[in-house]
């Protein structure tokens, strides 16, 4: 199946990809459309019988986004796979904007246990962090770079730790094309998945960058100042550490992620331009954006990337994590982690979304993991830590939603819907 997503993805359309074409890989595109999501690539383990074709195609290394005038890339996993990927993910002269958004917030899956790897030869996806590309993924259930992979040598993983790059981010194209901002530097790592040592088999590797749930705690904890303003920085921050999460949970999470990665890169060009001022919290930005007319109240024309309305979108994303959140932290051990997450959608974001999108929604969450795998990932220990966390996490979240909400209610504009 394919998620085809021309350029808006609330216009997203569900493509049913049929025999033939899956057989054929590197297929141009006619006519050529913005991004393509394959989603049969990095699915869950867990999920994989249901989702991936019964003739076993599955390829490790197959690229999330193809931006431009892009190219189908699917087929058979082969030997060529993690050079495949690399050429896609490292982006040549005709890389587009999707594609280095996409970058930026890293490619890898925690998800993927190493026993699915093992008999593979390896997957690969990029390591930008470094400053300059790394090309890295999974052997044998271990991370790896690419070199790595292709030699098949195990010897240094990984062994030393990698410092940050900066984020640099490409401006909107409504904000006036491509410009280098000086946002601000992806968060710093949690140490434990700084130095990522070669792990026994059958260990979940932590993958450098790796989600954890405490830098995102951080981030939103830090929004609030004293005056009960919000820090549009830290709410930016707390968001790409979520994006990166999602990006690890799989390719069908991709046009998610991507339009989460949109909205932040639209603030972001404001935060680090030249009204960085006005855009310094919340409230400076709403009162900014109101008294220059910058924001559409009603039809969606001359302002279609407002602040007002970027954050409003992320806004009521956020409702849906506290929702969310809220449901992991309290379920049973063994409750559906797709249950809780297709409730806590349907009582938030659902309402604003078209049917196809819902619908895409639903059926992605199907491919996540279980509660406990999940609570895993967050990188604070075993799931009764990560619950404990969640419990410490909750109010803040809570209380920025709440504070985003009551200015939005205050100045009219829970309604900018167009
Ligand atoms: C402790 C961490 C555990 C949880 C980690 C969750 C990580 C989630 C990270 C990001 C969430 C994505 C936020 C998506 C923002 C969506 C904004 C939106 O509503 N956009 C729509 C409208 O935009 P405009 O067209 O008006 O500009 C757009 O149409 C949406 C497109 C994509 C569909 C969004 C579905 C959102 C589902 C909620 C996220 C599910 C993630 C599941 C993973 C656990």
């Amino acid at each position: 199946m394919i998620l085809r997503v021309p350029s808006n993805p609330s216009r997203a359309t569900v493509l049913q990809e049929d025999n033939q074409r899956r057989q054929q890989t590197d297929k141009p595109c006619s006519p050529p459309c913005r991004t393509h999501i394959v989603v049969v690539a990095h699915v869950h383990p867990a999920v994989q019988h249901h989702v991936l074709p019964r003739d076993g195609h599955q390829d490790a290394a197959a690229p999330h986004v193809l931006p431009g005038a892009c190219r189908e890339s699917r087929g058979r996993h082969n030997a060529a796979a993690p050079q495949r990927s690399a050429r896609i993910h490292s982006g040549g002269p005709k890389a587009g904007l999707t594609e280095r958004r996409h970058l930026d917030f890293g490619h890898f899956n925690p998800f993927q246990p190493p026993s699915k790897l093992k008999a593979r030869r390896g997957s690969s996806g990029n390591d930008l962090r470094g400053g300059a590309a790394r090309k890295c993924g999974y052997f044998n259930g271990h991370i790896a770079t690419a070199s790595q992979i292709e030699r098949g040598g195990l010897a240094s993983i990984w062994t030393k730790s990698v410092p940050n790059a900066a984020l640099t981010t490409a401006r909107p194209a409504a904000a006036g094309g491509r410009r280098s901002v000086g946002a601000a530097p992806l968060p710093p790592f949690s140490s434990a998945s700084r130095a990522c040592a070669v792990l026994p088999a059958g260990k979940m590797a932590a993958a450098p960058g790796a989600f954890s749930l405490r830098e995102v705690l951080a981030a939103f904890q830090a929004c609030v100042t004293e005056q009960r303003e919000v820090l549009l920085g830290p709410y930016l921050q707390g968001w790409r550490g979520l994006v990166r999460f999602l990006n690890g949970l799989g390719a069908i999470f991709s046009f998610i992620s991507k339009d989460a990665v949109t909205k932040i890169q639209i603030m972001e060009s404001y935060c680090g331009g030249e009204r960085r001022e006005e855009y310094r919290t919340l409230q400076s930005m709403v009162s900014y954006e109101l008294s220059r007319g910058l924001v559409d109240l009603q039809r969606r024309s001359s302002h279609p990337d407002s602040g007002c309305r970027t954050i409003l979108r992320l806004h009521r994303a956020l409702r849906w994590l506290q929702l969310f959140l809220e449901g992991l932290r309290t379920a049973r051990q063994d409750a559906s982690t797709s249950a809780i997450c297709t409730d806590s959608y349907n009582a938030s974001l659902a309402a604003y979304h078209p049917w196809v999108v819902r619908k895409a929604a639903v059926v992605a969450f199907c491919a996540l993991p279980s509660r406990d795998a999940f609570l895993e990932v967050m990188n604070v220990g075993g799931p009764e830590e990560a619950v404990e966390m969640l419990g410490d996490a909750l109010p803040h979240i809570r209380d920025v939603y709440g504070i985003t909400q009551e200015l939005y209610e205050q100045h009219c504009l829970v309604g900018v819907a167009v």
